[in-house]
């Protein structure tokens, strides 16, 4: 049986005249105890879609199943066996840390101690600061109660929507750890990110843009499709390099990377020689030009342009 099932999910909204496609006939698989992400700029549709599978929001067409319960029929079973940390704080600013704890374990008739050895590792590191208000924790720390709290009743199947987002780097890593901890406890995880570095500690991704899926793959099959041939250009004149490089036609893509432009031909016999070319019509100063090999996040660019 697959963790999550998702056929063909359609799901518009209709404010104030204005009608919004957030989700254009989706339709995936998620295996049982895979970390499987969601990856997608702002706006889309990833929330719409955990919703729907968290039988919070209705889809207007399509089948979707959690555990092998439909999300419309089965909504109350789907309810006791998921846990689901929204994108935006679930917490009780105004409960202590343990109160927070204690209140999700209550509405899922547990206590803290029954499932203590789950969430051990991750609300430990929050413990020494149980009386203090969740408004007062740090972003990292309320991202750790909040996935203590999604976690206190032992859910089969973790729903993470954007949940390092606003996170600093070492919070993210940590965080990141903690999920590979869950899956050996055999915990499913769905994820959601709009951080394009974080789909290679998925086990796969599903690449989603405008409500539309693109690409759903491990990391490394997404890498190995790459099309093109992919270069990396600096100069000290950064910008007039961007746009001369871009008024070529036979570039694909150029986009600023770090301390480079990566850089797209549309056909692979334009290399080196091409953007020499271009280098030696302008005034630049300290080039380098070097062949790369494409990271995700150029997979990304790619499939989404
Ligand atoms: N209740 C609503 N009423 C009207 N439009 C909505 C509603 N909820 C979402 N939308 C629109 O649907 C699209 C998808 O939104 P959704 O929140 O699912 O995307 P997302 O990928 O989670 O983005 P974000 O990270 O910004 O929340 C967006 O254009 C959004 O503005």
């Amino acid at each position: 049986m697959k963790a999550i099932t998702v056929e063909q999910i359609t799901k518009t909204y209709h404010h104030k005249k204005v009608v919004t496609e957030a989700l254009k006939g989706i339709s995936f698989a998620v295996e049982q105890g895979e970390i499987f992400g969601v990856i997608g700029p702002d706006g889309a549709g990833k929330t719409s879609l955990f919703r729907i599978l968290t039988t919070l929001l209705l889809a207007d067409s399509g089948t979707a199943s959690v555990d092998g319960f439909d999300v419309v029929k089965d909504y109350k079973k789907i309810r006791n066996c998921v846990g689901y940390m929204p994108g935006r704080f679930s917490l009780y600013p105004d409960l202590t840390v343990q109160e927070n704890l204690e209140f999700f374990a209550a509405i899922f008739n547990t206590t803290i101690k029954e499932n203590y050895d789950l969430i051990k590792d991750i609300y430990q590191q929050i413990e020494p600061f149980k009386d203090r208000r969740a408004g007062q924790l740090s972003g990292g720390m309320k991202q750790k109660l909040a996935l203590s709290c999604a976690l206190i009743h032992k859910p089969t199947v973790l729903f993470l929507d954007e949940p390092t987002t606003g996170v600093d780097a070492v919070s993210r890593k940590e965080f990141w750890e903690m999920l590979h901890r869950l899956k050996i406890e055999g915990i499913t995880v769905l994820v959601s990110t709009a951080y394009m570095d974080e789909a290679t500690l998925c086990d796969r991704v599903a690449l989603i843009q405008n409500g539309k899926l693109l690409s759903v793959s491990t990391p490394q099959g997404i890498v190995s499709e790459y099309p093109n041939s992919l270069w990396a250009i600096r100069a000290n004149e950064m910008y007039p390099l961007l746009q001369a490089i871009k008024a070529d036609p036979g570039i694909e893509s150029i986009y600023p990377f770090g301390q480079y432009h990566h850089v797209a031909f549309k056909t692979p016999d334009l290399n080196r020689q091409k953007l020499e070319q271009i280098v030696k019509n302008g005034q630049y100063t300290g080039v380098e030009i070097k062949t790369i090999t494409p990271n995700i996040e150029d997979c990304f660019m790619a499939l989404m342009s």
